[in-house]
């Protein structure tokens, strides 16, 4: 076992775990970085207090409010890699340009982890959802912003809908297959 396998033997993996919000980002990231042992930050605490400020008042974001967010995220990224250990980030990540700063003109090896959940599912758990920022009115323009990763980008796709001890199962599964 080399220093950063963890206890399943898989060689470490730079992850972001991305969707709209409410897909299940941080139930599935923080699940899979305890199972792994691998590093874990919560990409909504990285963005500027503007950011939380404007959602929390129903204004979508724009490009120029994502741009510094997604050089924090990417920063964290970078530093896990340089580290060598395996490490997940919650990051919407919707726009292919998104992701593409997200690797950087360095061409961090990340790969994300899209979950699906349809929209109906999401409305009803922001409903249901307490002590969160995100209103339930911005899900329309998040699924609207959202660009599904394309087969040309390093992306593993799972469904949200499943329960997430299941998805964790399968993202796990993944990664001893392919080691
Ligand atoms: N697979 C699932 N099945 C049912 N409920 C789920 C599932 N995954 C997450 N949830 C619930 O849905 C809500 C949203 O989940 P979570 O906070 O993990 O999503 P998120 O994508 O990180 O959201 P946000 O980006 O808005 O922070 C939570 O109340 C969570 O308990
Ligand atoms: O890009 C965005 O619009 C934001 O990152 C949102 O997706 C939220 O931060 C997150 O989902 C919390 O609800």
């Amino acid at each position: 076992m080399t220093e950063y396998e963890t206890q399943m033997g898989l060689k470490p993996h730079f992850l972001v775990v991305m969707g709209v919000s409410g897909t299940g980002k941080t139930t599935v990231a923080a699940g899979l970085a305890t199972r792994l042992g691998w590093h874990f930050q919560e990409g909504d605490a990285l963005h500027p207090p503007a950011n939380v400020e404007k959602m929390s008042t129903g204004q979508p974001l724009t490009d120029a409010d994502r741009a510094p967010w997604l050089a924090l995220c990417h920063d964290w990224l970078r530093k896990q890699v340089q580290a060598g250990h395996g490490a997940v980030l919650t990051c919407s990540a919707l726009k292919r340009s998104y992701r593409e700063q997200l690797r950087g003109e360095e061409g961090l090896p990340i790969e994300f982890v899209h979950i699906d959940t349809s929209a109906a599912e999401l409305a009803d758990r922001l409903q249901r959802r307490e002590g969160h920022f995100m209103p339930v009115s911005l899900l329309p323009s998040q699924l609207a912003t959202l660009e599904v990763p394309g087969d040309d980008e390093p992306v593993i796709r799972v469904s949200g809908e499943k329960h997430p001890d299941v998805v964790l199962e399968e993202l796990i599964r993944h990664f001893q297959a392919e080691d």
